[in-house]
């Protein structure tokens, strides 16, 4: 697997890391990266032997590169996805809250289908997915929510004295609101009841260190309750370790031939 990278902060490097030096995916090589600081970039490919290209556009075109991983923002999703598709390559997106724009999402499932590429989307810094899928297949699939609590930091705009719902509402609006934070109401929503039917609140909390999430679910299957108590990437409280995990294993299990879940 010849790997495009877009992005090199915290899942990027990790993945750099992961990859290049620790050989963590077998027959797999990041060969060529693009991220928006020049300088940190060259550095980069440097270090971890990938090739550094000076804009997105040659990246994508690379005849040298056969899936893209899109670790960046969700503007970079929105303005780059349809053409890595296009060029019939598959891309892994970390920031999901790209595709709760439902026409959007539409249209690059249109692309694929023409293209014969494939769009991978990380459980990231959640779990529980497979039970909503599974809850979901004959809908009977009746609600979902998460609440998300992080320390101060790790939200805009949080104080730091005190604790703070700063946000309740749906995972439509939370996204919109809080697009480098709450992508993971969005991956809920593609595997349950979609944007508008997933509740969402978001709390800040200046006694906690993690990045935790509740997931409840309730469906004909019975009920779901699922908290997840993440550890944060050591240079980004906002990113959890869980987030760069869930793109290295979706890597490493792309072609298994046994599927798990
Ligand atoms: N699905 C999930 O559960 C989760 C998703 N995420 C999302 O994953 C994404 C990556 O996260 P993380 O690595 O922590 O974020 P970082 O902010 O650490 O890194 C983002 C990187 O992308 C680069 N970048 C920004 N704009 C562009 C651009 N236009 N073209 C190329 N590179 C660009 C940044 O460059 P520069 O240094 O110049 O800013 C930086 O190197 C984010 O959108 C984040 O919200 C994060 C956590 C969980
Ligand atoms: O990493 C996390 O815990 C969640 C996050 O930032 C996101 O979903 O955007």
């Amino acid at each position: 697997m010849r790997i495009g990278l877009i992005g090199g902060g915290n899942i990027g490097k990790f993945l750099l890391q992961s990859i290049n030096m620790n050989g963590l995916l077998p027959d797999g090589k990041i060969v060529g990266l693009y991220s928006r600081n020049q300088q940190s970039a060259e550095q980069l490919a440097r270090e971890f032997d990938t090739e550094n290209y000076l804009d997105i556009q040659s990246l994508i075109e690379s005849a040298a590169i056969d899936l893209v991983i899109e670790a960046a923002n969700i503007q970079v999703v929105k303005d780059y996805a349809a053409t890595i598709l296009k060029s019939g390559k598959d891309l892994v997106v970390s920031s999901v809250g790209a595709l709760a724009d439902g026409d959007f999402y539409q249209q690059l499932e249109k692309i694929c289908q023409e293209a014969r590429s494939k769009i991978y989307l990380p459980a990231g810094a959640i779990g529980g997915l497979d039970i909503l899928k599974a809850a979901k297949s004959i809908g009977e699939l009746e609600s979902v929510s998460i609440i998300t609590r992080k320390p101060p930091q790790a939200l805009p705009g949080a104080p730091v004295d005190r604790e703070q719902v700063m946000f309740e509402g749906t995972a439509k609006e939370a996204i919109e609101l809080f697009p480098k934070n709450i992508n993971v109401s969005i991956i809920l929503s593609l595997a349950g009841l979609g944007p508008y039917k997933t509740g969402v609140k978001i709390i800040s909390d200046p006694a906690v260190r993690k990045n935790s999430h509740l997931i409840e679910a309730a469906g004909s299957f019975g009920a779901l309750s699922l908290q997840v108590e993440n550890d944060p990437m050591p240079n980004n409280p906002k990113t959890s370790y869980l987030a760069a995990l869930s793109v290295l294993s979706v890597l490493k299990n792309k072609d298994a031939v046994v599927k798990v879940g």
